[in-house]
């Protein structure tokens, strides 16, 4: 089992518990430097997740903010409608927000985007275009062929598909490039599967109900009257996008006749996904309710599930990303975890809790995950990913030389 020697629980943990992974401490930079970073939709929900994350980062440091025109030209202070737990911190308190442009963010290397989709698509190609790396929560992206939908902690290999959309990009780019995560609910089951088909080999099936916060849907969104005393039982394109984006995200990169490569898709081993998506009167924290089946025979015990899930290391925790979680997965043994308010916290929301792995009488095994849909699910994950391509050398420092580092 996974240990909870650093477990701390509730909101309170949010702004003390030990962030930065001690395989590569605070200060240990790839080359000693800090990256500049911008983040376009900083005022939003998982913009501001970013600059609480990004606040005290060992390698990263905050050098522009962007929104849209109604908060563009004004104070963070004054435009951020503020809902973390820890106040605005100091250096981006007063920092004039900017209009979301290239021009604005060309001191940066890194552009973090939490921006709308309705105004992501347009934005981020233009980014990418000005030779800016962008790592995006957006959708608008996810599916394009040669844009890697990443996890962090399940598939950073699919980074090697960046230099391929740069080439094919026109004119071709020396240094910009799209890198997107998942869907937030996407992304918490996306974890505990990538650690089960590393154990046991392919799972053929997986039924997912998940019990959404209030806060996926951005701010201000749900309506109270529409989710106090309520259960939504509808989040639009919410299924789609799980049953799709998993399948991405767990399948291989093959070449393919045209000598272009190609995200196969789960393709040689095919997993078919149900979701079923709810709204539920939480503010953070995801849960899911997951029914899974595998392709060995007989399949593994829940004992075997729960121990290979708390010994699941991802490339993220073992190259030393700073953000990456010290257990990817934290496997509860009490019959009533994990819980939202409880456990969304734990390991400043990077990682999953899961509980009650047990014996599924129609499929093989069924469990329950949370996961911090604004933390994990959203900002954490892009951070992680800019944190390894940083490692493997994707981004350079702005005014390199790219020689220098492909
Ligand atoms: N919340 C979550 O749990 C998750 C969200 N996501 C995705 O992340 C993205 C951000 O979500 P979230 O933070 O919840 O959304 P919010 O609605 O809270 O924030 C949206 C941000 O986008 C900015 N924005 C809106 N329109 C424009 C525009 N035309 N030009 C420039 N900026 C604009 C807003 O600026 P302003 O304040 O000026 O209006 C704000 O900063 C979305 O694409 C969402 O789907 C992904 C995973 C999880
Ligand atoms: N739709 C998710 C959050 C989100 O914005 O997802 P996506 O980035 O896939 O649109 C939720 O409501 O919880």
């Amino acid at each position: 089992m996974a240990s909870t020697d650093d477990q701390t629980h509730g909101d309170v943990a949010d702004a003390t518990s030990s962030r930065f992974n001690s395989k590569n401490p605070r200060g240990t930079m790839p080359d000693a430097r800090q990256y500049k970073v911008g983040i376009l939709g900083a005022t939003g929900t998982v913009g501001q997740r970013f600059i609480t994350l990004l606040a005290s980062h060992p390698w990263f440091s905050i050098e522009a903010l962007g929104a849209s025109s109604r908060s563009a030209g004004k104070p963070y202070y004054k435009v951020a409608k503020w809902k973390q737990t820890t106040p605005i911190p100091h250096a981006v308190r007063d920092m004039v927000v900017q209009e979301c442009t290239p021009q604005n963010f060309a001191k940066c290397a890194i552009i973090f985007s939490g921006l709308d989709a309705d105004a992501a698509g347009e934005i981020e190609a233009d980014f990418r275009a000005a030779e800016l790396c962008v790592f995006s929560n957006a959708k608008n992206y996810r599916r394009d062929p040669h844009v890697p939908l990443v996890v962090p902690l399940v598939n950073a290999s699919h980074l090697s598909i960046l230099p391929q959309q740069q080439s094919l990009h026109s004119p071709p780019l020396k240094r910009g490039f799209i890198v997107t995560n998942a869907n937030c609910s996407t992304t918490g089951v996306a974890i505990p599967l990538a650690a089960l088909e590393k154990a046991f080999g392919p799972i053929e099936a997986a039924i997912i109900t998940t019990m959404q916060a209030i806060s996926g849907a951005g701010y201000p969104g749900v309506p109270s009257l529409d989710i106090l005393d309520n259960v939504v039982p509808h989040i639009g394109g919410e299924e789609e996008k799980m049953e799709w984006e998993i399948l991405k995200i767990l399948g291989g990169i093959t070449d393919s006749d045209g000598g272009l490569r190609a995200f196969d898709m789960h393709a040689r081993s095919p997993l078919r996904v149900s979701a079923a998506c709810n709204r539920v009167a939480v503010i953070d924290g995801h849960t899911e309710c997951v029914s899974i089946r595998f392709q060995r025979r007989p399949p593994p015990s829940p004992q075997q599930v729960r121990e290979a899930m708390a010994a699941f290391t991802p490339d993220a925790q073992a190259l030393g990303c700073p953000s990456a979680p010290r257990h990817a997965i934290v496997v509860h043994e009490e019959p009533d975890r994990p819980q939202p308010r409880l456990d969304r916290y734990h390991q400043d929301g990077a990682g999953v809790s899961v509980g009650r792995v047990r014996q599924c009488p129609v499929l093989d095994i069924k469990f329950v995950l949370l996961a911090n849909n604004v933390s994990i699910g959203a900002a954490t994950s892009s951070i992680i990913n800019a944190e390894l391509a940083a490692l493997k050398g994707l981004v350079p420092h702005v005014g390199d030389e790219m020689d220098v580092v492909r």
